[in-house]
Formats: structure tokens, sequence, C-alpha cells
């Protein structure tokens, strides 16, 4: 966490943005610090982009400040800048070779050409393209392109890289290895990289910041572990990773009631009876045996996806997902423990209830549920 007592180098305050009308950017409120590695992530269309452009100079925020090292760079061209921009397509010079595309902005720039000779040499060593210097770019695969545009970029040493998407037209394998290879380059250069994508996986295992957008708002800031531990809202839940998301109440602090069960939980500072979200990741269930758990349900579905099978259990008409190890049978009863740290209590929000069909259980309650109990009385089971 090298960064993390450093200064902000980029700092957006109350940033709004309309295109013909129609708001794009919204309250938006970020701070980035110097050698931060920061992932826009939200759904097609939430404003990542333009967010990005807003840093480089390309759009001009309706209203709101853009900071840079402290200062106002509202009316700062791209240009005057400290700032390079990496595409999804690598935007190469196709009549150049490795070494004059790399070059290109350092002599644009009038560096030396003993100096550009050293600092293209660092930049292939770097991107792991050492004795590329001489191919002609188009006969590169794709993975090796988008390594010339990162070399290409750093060569100009910029303060801060914006990536839009740059793995978005890599094959999965070549995205993995080269997400591994980008945090790597960050970190050893200590340059702040702000990224987009729409991917989550990628977001939580590249950064140290995460930016959850959705519809032109930040929904959550956070590291990966906060955004994917504690989720902010139902969006965020149901965004990163896989979420069973039901209606809840809860009852007092430590005290929550879902599923016609009441639960001893982690979280506190909630109204009385306050209506609430619950989030359960379906790699938190513990599958017991029938009726010994909180819950019993019968196996409805299972896909084995490699490293755990997938299963789909219905109790008393709500679909749980649960990820386990272990094969279930198809049309088997099972039980479900949940530990009061594997539930997840967060506020109502516009979100609540956008995914799937989480309707609630206290409704309809059925002979099995049990009453609320008194103080002191709610165990969950270890
Ligand atoms: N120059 C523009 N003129 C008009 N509308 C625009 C312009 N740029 C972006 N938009 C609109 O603003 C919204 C946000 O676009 P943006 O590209 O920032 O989203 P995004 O999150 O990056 O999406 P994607 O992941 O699909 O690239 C979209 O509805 C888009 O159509």
């Amino acid at each position: 966490m090298h960064y993390l007592g450093n200064p902000s180098i980029i700092s957006l305050n109350n940033i709004a943005v309309s295109f013909d009308g129609e708001i794009v950017l919204k309250d938006f409120n970020l701070s980035i610090r110097d050698g931060e590695f920061v992932t826009l992530l939200g759904p097609s269309g939430c404003g990542k982009t333009t967010t990005l452009r807003i840093i480089g100079g390309f759009v001009k925020p309706d209203t709101g400040d853009v900071f840079f090292n402290g200062k106002k760079i509202n009316d700062l061209p791209p240009h005057k800048r400290e700032v390079n921009t990496i595409f999804q397509k690598y935007a190469l010079f196709p009549h150049l070779n490795v070494y004059d595309n790399v070059a290109f902005g350092m002599r644009v720039h009038g560096k030396s050409e003993s100096q550009i000779k050293t600092t293209v040499k660092e930049m292939l060593n770097l991107v792991n393209l050492n004795g590329f210097a001489h191919r002609n770019v188009n006969l590169l695969s794709g993975g090796q392109q988008q390594r010339v545009a990162i070399a290409r970029a750093l060569a100009n040493e910029p303060k801060v890289l914006l990536l839009d998407e740059p793995l978005g037209a890599l094959d999965l394998k070549l995205r993995k290895d080269m997400q591994v290879e980008l945090k790597k380059i960050q970190q050893q250069t200590g340059i702040t990289f702000v990224f987009v994508t729409h991917d989550q996986e990628e977001a939580l295992s590249m950064s140290d910041t995460v930016v959850v957008m959705d519809k032109g708002a930040i929904q959550q800031i956070g590291s990966p572990r906060d955004i994917y531990n504690e989720p902010k809202n139902a969006f965020v839940a149901d965004f990163i990773g896989e979420s069973n998301i039901l209606d809840g109440v809860m009852h007092k602090d430590y005290l929550v009631e879902f599923a016609g069960h009441p639960f001893k939980c982690v979280d506190k500072g909630f109204q009385p009876d306050e209506p609430v979200d619950v989030v359960i990741r379906p790699e938190d269930i513990d599958v017991v045996e029938p009726d010994t758990g909180h819950l019993t349900g019968v196996v409805t579905s299972v896909t084995f996806k490699g490293v755990h099978y997938e299963i789909i259990v219905d109790v008393r008409g709500f679909k749980w997902m649960i990820q386990s190890t272990d094969f279930q049978e198809v049309g088997k009863k099972i039980g479900m423990l949940l530990q009061p740290d594997d539930i997840h209590i967060m506020h109502k929000s516009e979100y609540s209830g956008m995914f799937g069909d989480y309707s609630t259980f206290s409704d309809e309650m059925d002979e099995d549920s049990q009453p609320l109990p008194e103080e002191g009385e709610v165990e969950n089971k270890e």
C-alpha cells in the first residue's frame, strides 16, 4: 500500500456532465492518490469513459472542478496535461516498427536519439518485448501490440496513465496474463493508473481502489475487499460477484430477520425494525444435513464451474445460490447454515428488489418459521 500516505494527484470535485440534455455524470467526487491503481467499474454507458475524458481534458464538465496536484486545470488543454491514454484499440502507427512507435512521443518532444535509445530499451524491457524493436507492428499478436502501446505511453513519462478497457480485445487467457503484467508495471513504475473496465473480476484482481458506477453516479468507492465484503447497496452486491439478496428487517443491533427466521449478525446502527436488504454470498453458505441448519431446501440444479459447483436450492419458492466444492444430487434435501459475519445488511436503496424475485419471506412465514426470540436467544449455530 505504497500510495496510502501520498497526496492526491487528481481530484474531481462536484462534476456534472450532460450530453443532449441527458445526464451522463452527476455529483461526481473522486480523489486519486499519487501512485494509486484506481479502477472505474460499471455497466456500459454508466459514464466511465466520460470520466477518463474529463481527466484527459477532452470533455469539459458543465459544472465542477478538476485538480491536478492541487492546481485547478479546468482550462488546461489535453496536450499540456501530464496524462497519457491507452485505448482498447491500440492505435499504433502501422508504418513504423516497434522501436519507432515507442520513440514517437519522445521525438515530438525533441529528446536526443541517445536518450531515446536508452528509454526505448528500458520500456521494451518493462513490457517484456526485448528483441522486438525492429519488428513490424502489423506482424505482432494483439497482446504484443498492446504491450507496444503501453511502452509508447510510458515512454512519455506521464504522471497519470488512463487506460480505457485496454484488455478488452484480448482473449481470456491473454487477458489474465496481461492483468498480472499491467499490475506489475504499475507497481514498478509507481505511475498512477486510472483503469476502466466493466469486468468485475478484472477490477477486483488489479486495483488498489475500485470505483463502482451506475447511471453516472458513484455507488461505492473502496478497496476490492471492502467492495466485495461490504457492498453499500443491492446494485453493488449484484454487480460484484454473485449474491443472494433478500428483503429483511433489522429488529435491533445485531439482530436481523429474513427468510422467516431471526439471525444474529454483526451489523448495528439501523433504526428499530428498519426494512433492509440482506446479502449473502453463495460461497459463505455451509451445506449441512437437512433440518440441522437454519434453512432446509431442495436442490434444483447443479452446474460444474471448475473449482466449485454452483447449486441452486429452492427454499419455499426462493432460489438460493450456493457455491460448494461438494457435489449435490438434484432433488436432494439439504440444510443451509449461515454464520453471523456472512450476513451483510444494507440500507434499502433505489436498487432494492430490482434483481430477481427476492420476495420477502416474512410475509409468508410458515409452520417451520421460528418466532422472534427474546434477548440473547438467537444463536447462529457454529
Ligand atoms: N460526445 C458525446 N455526445 C453525446 N453522448 C455521449 C457522448 N459521449 C458519451 N455519450 C453518452 O454518455 C453516456 C456515457 O458514456 P460513456 O462512454 O462515458 O460510458 P461508459 O461507461 O464508458 O460505457 P462503455 O463501457 O460502453 O464504454 C452514454 O449514454 C453515451 O452514449
